[in-house]
């Protein structure tokens, strides 16, 4: 290694990650980076991984790409909420949407809803998007504007912050689901018309150097490949960074079980069969099932735990749940590592996606992890210097995150009021995450807000966990006494505009196949 500012990249994996993180860096730093992506043409991607966050958006951003420019080639949909099925007993089902919570007289509007709600259905009652999911509806109009002028892009945000700076600012009301291979195929694309060189071919070998830096990896047909940065996208093999440099993996099973999945792309003619604009995830005996619509196919998986159902009865449900179109599509059969890597940032190599951690793929965290560790990177890219403290910081910042998504995750088993299974009574006895008991507590008496939520920036607004608990149903909640001897007016107009801006929008709004259809067209 020599004493020069590192300005060789060279990343091993073509998944999401891969491709993510090459497209990233090129129009982070241009051609003052050269970067080198080895992708083995024998060992597939994981080939799932198909709905976002609404911060992926910032990245689209960053790489100045348009809807209309990549989301016809990806076959992607959009994406308002996750609709959990079957989670407090059968036949529920609740939003979680991206909707900012509104207040009503210095208190939240769920506060409100606990001690006098209009209806049953909080999700409803409380954000517009519950409607428009049930109804199908497009969150842009046929001219290409946003759904209201309540949700303005960014308005009045600066430019080019990171997805932390932006938490709490503003909340953007959609996400998307697309095809994992296509959007990685999309961005060697943009990547590789950037300069970045693509190798397809098999590291073999790590070599390290006398400090056990990886001076270079070794190809089945191109040789050597050298580099000052090595960048582990290998997935959940961690070639480089668990394999080569020996960083330990520290699991999170003893809090989330699930540790398997199958999955089936199931044909579809979306414009037939219609669609809702969200990811459903449906209860099962042990575990869930995942169903992200996209253009031409649905994509459906049972995430489960080995310890309560075998693969084979995992696929035969799977199968009995998409029905008959699925019957000629062949499982692919999935094992999950859950946790992280005890660092993700080794001496010169940085894991990104699976082979830096994983959190299981309820409420789809893994490609915002993905997006989360490359704005981590630029914002600490190393000098010659290869200042410790910009690992550590790079370090604390990815545990941090990956520790806060497993905590929400958590929360949503916890929570469940559904206990007719081994598995789900099992849920409420399994061992929790340090202090999430005690948050639990405090959110009994006062729900969740930035004060008792997990500390550090994990991607999760408070308003996302008053969601899960409300909607899950296990866990008792009450409303702040304070609302006993306050005025109520503000509430009730409060609920009222909800209700009507919700009706006015599933009457104006196109539906979700036609606005697509046009951007396609
Ligand atoms: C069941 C399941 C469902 C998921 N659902 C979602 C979701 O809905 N939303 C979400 O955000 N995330 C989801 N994820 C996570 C998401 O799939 C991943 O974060 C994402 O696909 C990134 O994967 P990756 O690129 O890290 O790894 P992979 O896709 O596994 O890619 C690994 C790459 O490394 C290459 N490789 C491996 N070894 C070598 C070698 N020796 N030499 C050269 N190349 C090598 C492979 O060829 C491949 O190109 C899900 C994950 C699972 C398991
Ligand atoms: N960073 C946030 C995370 C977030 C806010 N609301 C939701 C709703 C759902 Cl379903 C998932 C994540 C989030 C963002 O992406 O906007």
């Amino acid at each position: 290694m020599s004493a020069k500012n590192p300005d060789r990249v060279v990343i091993v994996g073509g998944g999401t990650a891969g491709w993510m993180t090459a497209s990233y860096l090129k129009a982070a730093f241009g051609d003052r980076l050269s970067v080198t992506l080895v992708e083995s043409g024998k060992i597939g991607t994981i080939g799932v991984g198909e709905a976002t966050f609404s911060d992926i958006r910032h990245f689209f951003e960053f790489l100045d790409l348009k809807e209309e420019d990549w989301m016809p080639a990806c076959n992607a949909t959009y994406k308002l909420a996750v609709r959990f099925e079957d989670w407090r007993g059968p036949g529920h089902h609740f939003y979680h949407p991206f909707e900012q919570l509104r207040s009503a007289g210095g208190f939240p509007l769920t506060d409100w809803w606990l001690r006098n709600g209009p209806s049953e259905r909080f999700d409803k009652d409380c954000f517009v998007m519950a409607s428009l999911c049930d109804n199908g509806r497009s969150p842009r109009r046929l001219d290409g504007s946003l759904l209201d002028q309540d949700f303005a892009e960014g308005a009045g945000e600066p430019a080019g912050l990171t997805m932390s700076e932006h938490q709490g600012k503003t909340q953007f009301p959609y996400a998307y689901h697309f095809e994992a291979a296509l959007l990685a195929e999309y961005l060697a694309g943009y990547s590789i018309d950037r300069g970045v060189r693509r190798i397809v071919d098999e590291v073999r070998h790590v070599r390290l150097d006398e400090r056990g830096w990886i001076d270079h990896v070794v190809t089945k047909e191109h040789g050597q490949i050298h580099g000052d940065l090595f960048v582990d996208c290998t997935g959940f093999r961690g070639v480089l960074l668990n394999q080569a440099l020996d960083v330990p993996f520290v699991s999170y099973q003893d809090t989330l079980p699930n540790d398997s999945a199958v999955a089936l792309q199931v044909p579809l003619d979306t414009e037939k069969a219609g669609f809702r604009p969200c990811t459903t995830a449906t209860a099962q005996k042990a575990g869930w099932i995942w169903t992200i619509p996209l253009i031409g196919r649905i994509g459906t998986g049972y995430v489960y735990a080995k310890d309560y159902c075998e693969p084979e009865e995992a696929e035969r449900t799977l199968r009995e749940f998409a029905g008959p179109r699925a019957a000629e599509v062949e499982a692919n059969h999935i094992r999950m590592r859950i946790g992280r890597s005890e660092q993700s940032w080794k001496n010169n190599c940085v894991a990104v996606g699976l082979s830096s951690g994983f959190v299981e793929p309820l409420e789809s965290t893994g490609i915002f992890l993905i997006h989360h560790a490359i704005e981590q990177l630029v914002k600490h890219f190393p000098a010659a210097d290869w200042h410790p403290r910009l690992r550590e910081r790079y370090n604390s910042a990815v545990a941090n995150v990956m520790d806060g998504v497993r905590e929400f995750l958590v929360v949503h088993y916890k929570g469940a009021a559904r206990d007719d299974t081994r598995y789900w009574k099992d849920t409420k006895t399994r061992a929790m995450p340090d202090a999430l008991a005690e948050r639990i507590e405090r959110w009994q008496v006062q729900l969740p807000d930035s004060e008792n939520v997990f500390p550090y920036y994990h991607g999760l607004p408070p308003y996302s966990y008053m969601c899960v608990l409300l909607g899950t149903g296990g866990i008792p909640l009450r409303p702040s006494p304070a609302l006993n001897i306050s005025d109520e007016t503000a509430a009730r107009k409060e609920f009222a505009a909800i209700r009507d801006k919700a009706k006015f929008l599933v009457d104006t709004l196109p539906s979700q196949y036609e606005y697509l259809a046009e951007l396609r067209a």
